[in-house]
This record gives C-alpha cells, structure tokens and sequence, in this order.
C-alpha cells in the first residue's frame, strides 16, 4: 500500500446514523435547473440536439449573451412547495439540486460573485426555499456543486505554467469560499455531490479535494460526499491509487447501470444517476429530447436493479425555465411513486441478498434489518412462470404478492422442480406494474430430489 496523504479516508463503507438514513432512502429526485432552462435546447431558432445544461458551449453562445438569460430568469412560475409535492408522488426519500452548473450561475445569492439569483428580477434565495419546502417534507436535501466553472475567469482546464497554477489557485480558493458559504447559509443540507472534476488541472490538485472532504464533514458532521469529487495524491479518482474507494460512495453510473448485474459493486455504497429523456439533465423543448422520455416500468427495473446491488438511484428532473415542472415527467413520477407505494418495503431499507443469484427476469432485494428476501420481476417471460433458484439448502414457503392486502404467506401458488428450485406461475398475479413477491423461506429438513 503506498503511503498516500489525499488518499481516501477509510478502508470499509460508514456505518454510521447518518450514512444508514441515505443507504436506506435508496430513490432520490435529482433536479438540475438554471438558466439553461429558459432556452432549454433552441438557440436563435434551432434545436440544438444536445444536453440542455451544455448548450452555451456547444452552440458557442457569447458570454454577455448567456449572461443576459439572467434577466428573463423571473422565477414566475416557480413554487418550492409544487417540486417537494413531485418528490413526495415519486416516492424519494432525498433530493439533489444543482447549486451551480457548469456555466457558473448560482441559485443561492453568493458574496463571491456576480453570477447569482440576487441579480435576478425576484432575488429570490432559491436554494433556501428549497429547502424549507423539502425538508417540511421529511425529505433530505443535498447540494450539487460543479467544480468546473466556464464563466470564472481563474478557471483552467490544463495546467501549463506558473501563471495558469496562480489563476487557478485563486479558483480554488474562490470554489471553496463558495462551499464554506452553502454549509453556512444551509447547514440542514445531508449531502454534497460534486460534478466537472475529471479535468487535469484538478486532478493535479488532489489536495483541494481532501481539503473540500475534511471543511464540509466538519462543518457539517455526517454530511455525505460523493466519490466523484476526490482525486489523490497522483490524480487518481473515485478510487485512490491503494484501490480504496474515496468519499462516501460511488458515484460513476451516470445515464448507466452496472450491466447486466455486476455483483462486484456490491462491495461498497453507490448510487446511479439516471436522466428521463435519453441525455438532457437540464429541461429540453426539442422533440430530440421530448420523443425519448423513459416508460415508468423501465424506471422501476432500474430502481429495483440499484437496490438489489446495494446502491441508490437518483433519477433526475428538469424543471422548465418559468419555473414549473414538466408534466410528462410528474405524470412519470406519479407512476413511479403509485408502484413504490405498493411495493417499496422491496426498495426503502432493502439492499444486495447475499447468496441469491441474479435471476434474470429481475431482481432478488433482502431488507437490511430483517432478512425478508423480494423477488421483483420486471422482465416477466414470455411463459408467464419463473424459475425461483434459492440458495442451496434452502426451500420456499410461503410466496404473498404484496399488495394483495391482508392474505398470508402461501397465498401464491408454486411448485418444487428440484432441490432449492423452484417455479412459480404468474397468472392471476395483478399488480400496476412489475410484480413484487415476498418470500417465505427455511431450511431443507426432510429428503428432496437432488437438485438437478
Ligand atoms: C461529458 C459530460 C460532462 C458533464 C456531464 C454532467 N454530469 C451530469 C450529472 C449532468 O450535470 C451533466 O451536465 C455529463 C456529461
């Protein structure tokens, strides 16, 4: 193990209250909104066909132009109260809000510069009536953060000799003024989640990300840090040059899941975050965006797949640029939110079943206090049954289909096929949605055929 001083922090996941409640809250609402929104993918007339937040860069919008958005950034139709409700139909437990983007607008008012909502039409503190309405709602705020900041005259991509390393020494320093204010100004916030750190100028300073790490945790004790922020002693990120992880979990799937099931990621907390149309985070007008909104089922599979791996899954939102959010993606939330109400005691609390083998036609869940072990089936075969192989040694019970209210176990029908396998018919199952079973299970006693 070499000896690293930016290296990360611990060699096993925290266990403490605090990383239990985000482990445990497992479906989180992540909502990138800014003035991107107010073109939202047109530019001069034009669809531009790419992600909504990048649309300064790629349609190489001159800055005074960009920054002029700041003026029709009326908040008109902006009501925290509305988001927290989406939250509360979606089912998450969390909630993750782009403090500052790429292009370097605030949502808070900062004192560190210009590029904020006080110098909006409503000077509204955005961020802080976020969360107020969140938190009123039980549900957690964390605070997203791009490291990277196109607008800042300091900022650099590439460090090429002593006058880039004193520019961005001063950005560096202006970043984490900035940070020091969000923990100030909003010191309830549960979590911090970095963005724009893949740059080699940040990578060369590994040491301003162990610094970032340390001020927030003591400012705030058990606040939660994503891995994406931390780079080591030789620019290693995510995970240190000893392979040890950094931050408090894994936070590399983005707009990707492990595929098909990849156990290995098990090991470690984890989240993944996921947009609703195929690649805008930020809200996007254009039928290239508004033609690929994902199906709500296909929601719950990746949601059910995340829990099963032990991982949270944060699917993002982007409100429009007045403010409001986009129907088609509450009308997502809302069936997404029906589904958990039904069957979240497979999701909330619920994590990797150590022993059970990915089934392929979804997902085994195992609740972290209890043991229960789910079956969620979101690929239903095309026979209508599915083949139940329980860890050797082990015989199936009792199978309730939840919410089928008030049946006990043996409520749904199945039948030993050998050993520990076994089938079970889905029909007459009803459910909206991808079915959820709760397993009954013991231990193999008498004499049964060998499994095949
Ligand atoms: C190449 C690339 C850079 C940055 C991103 C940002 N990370 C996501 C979480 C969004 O914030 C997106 O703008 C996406 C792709």
């Amino acid at each position: 193990m070499m000896d690293l001083k930016y290296g990360a922090s611990r060699e096993k996941p925290r266990e403490d209250a605090a990383m239990k409640r985000f482990r445990g809250h497992r479906v989180g609402q992540f909502i990138h909104w800014g003035l991107y929104a107010l073109p939202a993918g047109r530019w001069e007339g034009k669809d531009v066909e790419f992600a909504a937040e990048f649309l300064p860069r790629v349609a190489k919008i001159p800055q005074h132009r960009w920054e002029a958005l700041a003026n029709d950034f009326t908040l008109a139709d902006f009501d925290a109260e509305r988001w927290a409700d989406t939250a509360v139909a979606l089912g998450a437990r969390y909630m993750t809000i782009t403090t500052k983007h790429h292009d370097g607008f605030c949502l808070w008012p900062s004192a560190h510069t210009d590029f904020h909502m006080g110098n909006t039409p409503s000077g509204r503190d955005v961020l802080g009536e976020l969360v107020a309405a969140y938190e009123a709602r039980g549900i957690d705020v964390n605070f997203y953060y791009s490291v990277l900041d196109w607008r800042h005259p300091d900022w650099r991509f590439t460090l090429e000799n002593d006058a880039d390393n004193l520019a961005f020494a001063r950005y560096l320093d202006f970043a984490m003024k900035q940070l020091v204010e969000l923990a100030e100004r909003y010191p309830s916030v549960k979590g911090f989640w970095f963005d724009g750190t893949w740059d080699e100028s940040v990578k060369a300073n590994g040491w301003w990300t162990w610094e970032v790490e340390r001020m927030l945790k003591e400012r705030i004790p058990g606040v939660v840090v994503n891995s994406r922020l931390r780079a080591d002693d030789f620019g290693a990120r995510h995970v240190d040059s000893n392979g040890l992880l950094m931050g408090d979990y894994e936070s590399g799937y983005e707009r990707r899941l492990p595929e098909p099931w990849d156990r290995s990621v098990a090991a470690h907390d984890w989240e993944a975050c996921m947009t609703i149309p195929q690649a805008s985070w930020g809200y996007h007008q254009g039928p290239w965006a508004q033609s690929t909104l994902k199906h709500p089922w296909d929601v719950v599979d990746m949601i059910a797949h995340c829990t099963s791996l032990g991982g949270n899954f944060l699917l993002n939102f982007g409100p429009r640029g007045d403010g409001s959010m986009a129907p088609a993606e509450v009308e997502i939330a809302r069936t997404v939110g029906q589904w958990l109400g039904v069957n979240g005691e497979a999701i909330y609390g619920c994590g990797f079943a150590e022993g059970w083998e990915y089934p392929g036609w979804g997902y085994f869940t195992q609740d972290s206090s209890t043991g229960q072990v789910f079956a969620v089936v979101t690929r239903e075969p095309a026979s209508g049954r599915i083949r139940l192989e329980l860890p050797t040694g082990m015989e199936l019970v009792g199978l309730q289909l939840l919410g089928s209210a008030g049946h006990p176990f043996n409520e749904h029908p199945f039948k030993r096929l050998a050993g520990s396998v076994f089938e079970v018919d889905l029909g007459g199952a009803t459910s909206a949605g991808p079915l959820v079973f709760a397993l009954e299970t013991g231990a193999i006693t008498g004499p049964v055929a060998e499994k095949e």
